[in-house]
């Protein structure tokens, strides 16, 4: 090609110049086509609520803007930090309301997302600690003296898979767990997921949504994720995952994360008691800034001198992409559904109350979850599933 070049002049290299530029940025594109379908496979398995955000992911700005932005995350992600601290459960006790409050901090440093997701596949099914780096701030932007942190409650989703793994990852860190009367926050979780666009449960019934989290529940996903948290319990610091189990991890979120009491003991056997903190939903409604306080507190940061909204009730769709319809479908629980949650979490809240001493403040109405009604309906949980 040189001597080519050479025996026709300045025209002949200007033209093997724009052959390699043309060639270099036809690799560049296809490079960019690949990382895009590869990151946006990952996003939508781990985030499908973002299918009603995005109608046409190929012609909108913003989501290139974000491949952009998510390519120099995993370029940088040797020189980002992990998360000093995690929100991880459980959905719908407040998590949002935590986070927004956390960001008004001024030592706390924002992650990429609300929920990372991380654990479910948001940087791909291969689960280390670079990948999960890529998601937080550089020590430029989170210099020492400030932390960041991730409000993930799916963790709570398979409390011994991600106790494991984030411990694994971040052996310091402290955990967040706010938590409801759990009849209550199925019964949120259940008309949330039933009104997020571009979901395939999109408008479903509580019996067609209690349904799949039952059949769900019979997967050998969840003794795959036991079999990979004794892994990482062993001294493994990766694991791949599958797309079946990231599956089934984003669309149980509805009945397993509520299970309160595994989650608390798998979180506390793995980071220890004194560094797991509980915040009753009830508190965070009823005095929201003071609870703020305990949490700042608690994860090693000034509580007293920063001024704080009172009280303000931050839902998810203010803090995560996601287009939730505004009809309301069936607000108040449903007798039906009552007798089946309540059921289902009968044991659930002895062990709680056992380990703690704790019970439930019910927001909604008081006659949810009572236990008494449990035996009943057990049969009824057999049958679905
Ligand atoms: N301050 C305050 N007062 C009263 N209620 C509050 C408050 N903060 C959060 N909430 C209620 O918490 C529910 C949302 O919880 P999450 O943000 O954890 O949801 S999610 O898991 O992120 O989807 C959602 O509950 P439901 O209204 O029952 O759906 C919010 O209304």
């Amino acid at each position: 090609m040189l001597l080519w070049a050479q025996s026709h002049g300045t025209a002949g290299a200007g033209c093997y110049a724009r052959i390699a530029g043309l060639g270099g940025g036809l690799v560049c594109l296809l490079g960019y086509v690949n990382f895009f379908a590869w990151l946006w496979a990952c996003q939508l398995r781990a985030f499908p609520g973002y299918r009603g955000k995005y109608k046409n992911l190929w012609l909108t700005f913003t989501v290139h803007w974000e491949t952009l932005k998510r390519f120099v995350g995993l370029l940088t992600s040797p020189i980002r930090r992990l998360p000093d601290f995690y929100v991880v459960g459980c959905p719908k006790c407040g998590t949002s309301t935590i986070y927004h409050y956390l960001t008004l901090h001024p030592r706390i440093v924002l992650p990429a997302y609300k929920e990372s997701r991380f654990i479910w596949g948001r940087t791909g099914l291969y689960l280390s600690s670079l990948r999960l780096r890529s998601l937080f701030p550089t020590w430029i932007q989170c210099p020492s003296g400030h932390l960041t942190f991730d409000a993930d409650p799916t963790a709570a989703v398979a409390p011994k898979f991600a106790s494991a793994l984030l411990h694994r990852l971040t052996p310091n860190a402290k955990i967040i767990i706010a938590y409801r009367e759990p009849v209550e926050a199925a019964w949120s979780m259940y008309r949330f997921r039933s009104r997020i666009k571009g979901r395939f449960d999109f408008g479903w019934t509580f019996q067609q949504m209690y349904g799949l989290e039952r059949k769900l529940a019979q997967s050998s996903c969840w003794a795959e994720l036991d079999a990979l948290a004794d892994s990482l319990d062993e001294g493994a610091t990766s694991v791949w995952i599958t797309p079946d189990i990231a599956f089934h991890g984003v669309n149980s979120s509805m009945l397993r994360p509520q299970r309160i009491a595994d989650v608390l003991a798998e979180f506390e056997a793995r980071f220890g008691q004194g560094n797991v903190l509980l915040i009753p939903f009830s508190a965070l409604v009823s005095s929201t800034e003071a609870t703020m306080r305990r949490i700042y507190r608690f994860v090693g940061l000034d509580a007293e001198t920063i001024q704080l909204p009172s009280r303000l009730n931050v839902q998810p769709e203010d803090v995560m992409e996601l287009v939730v319809s505004k009809e309301t479908r069936c607000q108040s629980l449903t007798d039906d559904a009552a007798r089946l949650l309540t059921a289902y979490y009968a044991e659930q809240k002895l062990k709680f109350a056992e380990m703690t001493g704790e019970t439930f403040e019910c927001h909604t109405d008081p006659s949810i979850g009572d236990v008494s009604q449990g035996s009943a309906a057990s049969e009824d949980i057999g049958s679905i599933s």
